[in-house]
């Protein structure tokens, strides 16, 4: 399997709003989405932009907030024993997620779930982070097009 680029890190947080004030004042961050609920995944989101090795914003690895939404967020935990919030995963990109989950699969490691639609748009797995060296790791597809 190839490794593709570190398309975000999953930072939970008590408030998208707070969050995202922190990050333009204090972190003088230009760019992010909306805030959008991912029902169906148990979260509101809203991606922060970072600029690239170039300075460019819009193509750099991506901020995600994420809020629990619902009963049985699947973040809900986390944020009982981190009431702040805090980094919550890391997502990689890969050319064919079939090919990267029949590869995980074929090491070992736990996938938690099915391969399911992600906040980009594009499908999705996680690995268990006891097989990972402690690291919640979120494999995508490399989204098609100018979409990151
Ligand atoms: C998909 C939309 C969006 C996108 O990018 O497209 C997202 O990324 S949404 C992100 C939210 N969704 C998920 O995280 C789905 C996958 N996660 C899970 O299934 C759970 O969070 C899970 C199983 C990793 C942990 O569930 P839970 O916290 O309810 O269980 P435990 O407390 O029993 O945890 C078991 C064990 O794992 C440790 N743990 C939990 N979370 C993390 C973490 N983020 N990083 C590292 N380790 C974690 C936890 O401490 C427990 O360890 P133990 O030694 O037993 O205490
Ligand atoms: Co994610």
């Amino acid at each position: 399997m190839k490794l593709g680029r570190l398309n975000h890190i999953g930072v939970v947080t008590p408030s998208i709003v707070e969050s995202v004030a922190h990050y333009r004042e204090t972190m003088g961050a230009t760019a992010t989405t909306e805030p959008f609920d991912l029902p169906a995944q148990g979260v509101k989101v809203c991606f922060v932009d970072t600029p690239d090795a170039h300075g460019e914003v819009g193509k750099g690895t991506q901020i995600e907030l994420i809020e629990p939404l619902g009963e049985d967020s699947p973040i809900h935990k986390f944020l009982e024993k981190n009431p702040l919030g805090g980094q919550h995963h890391v997502c990689f990109e890969v050319e064919d997620i079939a090919e990267a989950r029949s590869w995980f699969e074929g090491q070992g490691k736990r996938i938690l779930g099915p391969t399911r639609t992600g906040a980009h748009g594009t499908p999705i797995f996680f690995l268990h982070p006891k097989d990972m060296m402690g690291q919640l790791t979120e494999i995508m597809e490399t989204p098609r097009g100018d979409g990151h």
